[in-house]
């Protein structure tokens, strides 16, 4: 039984995550929030999951690592020096880093990489998003995994081809480019909704969260698989076998 240690353990996720370890055949072995050092919950821990905030990533993998324990970084916002920071770490431990922990979302993506591969550069593609009013980064880490998908299914760098956002005097859109926009408000838990549009019609393919839970059971299966594995770096993907 994969006792889990939370980063992040009184934000809304950390709350959601620690209410369902119960039901999935895992222990709670502690929390660290702001302010705490992390290294405690990860000498106690088999293995953690980090649902904080992006300034506090960097302190969360060095722990892991300091500790060998494996981790999940389920913080979005991550800079590119983080995700380097996350391919140095997996060199040493098991970590995987998902945008999003749900199923659907898993599929999701895999449908938009195919979509794109089919469909082709006369199909635009547009990414919109909502979330609540409190989340900080934008676009959301799902859009930009579903960016990456599309990508993929494009055959090019999503870094060469994303635009986030639009104001003013900005020109017709460039072909093949993936437009991002996000959209902030109430309570609303992950909205996903990914355009693809040609001559004359429309395809949408997307995913509304109702519930945290959805993020939380899947993080806590996530980690229990992840306690398993090798050091090396991981998605949803290997965990749900798709
Ligand atoms: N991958 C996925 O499936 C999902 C990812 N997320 C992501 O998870 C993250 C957290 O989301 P959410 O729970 O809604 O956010 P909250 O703001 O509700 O919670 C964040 C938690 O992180 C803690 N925290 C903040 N700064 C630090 C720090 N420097 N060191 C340690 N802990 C810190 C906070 O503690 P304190 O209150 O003391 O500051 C708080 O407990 C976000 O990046 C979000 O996008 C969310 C849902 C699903
Ligand atoms: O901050 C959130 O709430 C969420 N964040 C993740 C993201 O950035 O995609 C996942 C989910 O949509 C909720």
């Amino acid at each position: 039984m994969a006792s889990i240690g939370i980063y992040g353990r009184l934000g809304r996720m950390g709350q959601a995550i620690a209410a369902v370890i119960p039901e999935l055949g895992a222990t709670f072995a502690g929390g660290a929030d702001a302010g705490e050092n992390p290294e405690g919950i990860a000498r106690k821990a088999d293995v953690l999951v980090d649902f904080s905030a992006a300034v506090a990533v960097d302190a969360h993998i060095a722990a892991a690592r300091a500790t060998a324990t494996p981790i999940l970084i389920g913080t979005t916002g991550l800079s590119r020096a983080q995700h380097a920071l996350i391919d140095a770490a997996a060199e040493e431990i098991p970590i995987l880093q998902t945008g999003n922990t749900s199923l659907g979302v898993a599929l999701l993506s895999r449908l938009v990489r195919e979509a794109a591969e089919r469909l082709g550069p006369d199909w635009d593609i547009e990414i919109v998003e909502m979330h609540h009013r409190m989340k900080v980064d934008a676009p959301s880490g799902t859009a930009l995994m579903l960016g990456e998908a599309a990508a993929k299914g494009m055959g090019v760098e999503m870094s060469e081809v994303g635009v986030v956002g639009r104001a003013g005097l900005v020109g017709a859109r460039a072909q093949g480019t993936i437009g991002f926009a996000a959209l902030r408000g109430g309570r609303v838990v992950g909205d996903h909704q990914v355009i693809f549009a040609g001559e004359g019609e429309r395809i949408e393919l997307g995913h509304r969260a109702d519930d945290r839970a959805i993020f939380a059971r899947g993080a806590v299966k996530a980690a229990q698989w992840l306690v398993q594995q090798a050091p090396g770096r991981y998605s949803m993907d290997a965990v749900l076998g798709l």
